[in-house]
């Protein structure tokens, strides 16, 4: 696991595009994971901006979001599907039918779910996931107790991450919905790399479990550690809990920073 942290995260954003932009180089048709949250956007303005410059495209390239609420019609625009479209594909050359969220407001989610796990595996694969993580240690949406080793299922949301998500829906819990179609973990561990973001004191717990603790359901995030290619990207806020925070930066500059 590569650790990460920076002063701020437009840093963040340029160094997760750093790492992600080679892999459409090298392969046009690649596979995408996408994230929703607030955590990504700072990475998802400078892939843009590679686009933008002509350095980078998704012509050719399809995307897959980790997950979608269900009970939201498809035309809410807190819907996932909708969200990354305006935060991002939409603002690059990505075909809008290469672009999928799982159908949370179908009436067989359970259905649906599979579908969407089935659909991933027709692509190829994620070769890139990006990943936000919540407060609680979710991945995706997958909530604490859930299986380490899960495909793409309906899943209930935590108390908590209702609560760190009704600032979605101007701050109105009752209208945050109950339960989810996301990704597995197992699923995400099929991606080929993993590029996970954490911004913010509040990560902070979640984050020194996933990376120092020991790997349980009760972090779901913990499953990374048995990922061989993932790279952690914090600000100084959700790193603030790392007991070897020192040794990171050593780890990285001898990586990243020959210089
Ligand atoms: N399902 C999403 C996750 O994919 C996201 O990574 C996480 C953190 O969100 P944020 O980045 O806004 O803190 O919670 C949300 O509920």
């Amino acid at each position: 696991m590569q650790v990460g942290i920076f002063n701020d995260e437009s840093k963040i954003g340029e160094i997760g595009a750093e790492i992600i932009a080679p892999v459409f180089i090298d392969k046009p048709t690649g596979v995408l994971g996408l994230a929703t949250g607030s955590s990504p956007l700072p990475l998802y303005d400078a892939l843009v901006k590679k686009v933008e410059a002509g350095t980078l495209s998704f012509a050719q390239a399809q995307a897959f979001c980790l997950d979608e609420y269900v009970g939201l019609s498809m035309e809410h625009p807190e819907a996932y599907r909708n969200f990354i479209r305006r935060v991002f594909t939409a603002r690059t050359d990505f075909p809008d039918s290469a672009v999928h969220a799982p159908a949370g407001a179908s009436d067989d989610p359970y259905a649906a779910a599979a579908e969407y796990d089935a659909q991933i595996k027709a692509a190829g694969g994620v070769d890139v996931q990006i990943l936000g993580i919540g407060s609680d240690g979710h991945i995706g949406f997958n909530e604490p107790s859930g299986s380490l080793s899960s495909r793409t299922h309906v899943d209930f949301l935590t108390e908590q991450t209702r609560q760190d998500n009704a600032r979605f829906f101007d701050g109105n819990l009752a209208d945050v919905p109950t339960a989810c179609i996301t990704q597995g973990l197992g699923t995400i561990m099929e991606a080929g790399k993993l590029v996970l973001i954490a911004t913010g004191a509040g990560k902070a717990e979640a984050v020194a479990q996933m990376v120092e603790g020991p790997v349980s359901a009760r972090w779901p995030a913990t499953v990374v550690q048995f990922h061989n290619d993932i790279t952690v990207l914090l600000d100084e806020g959700a790193a603030s809990k790392l007991t070897m925070r020192d040794y990171y930066a050593q780890a990285w500059k001898a990586q990243y920073d020959q210089s």
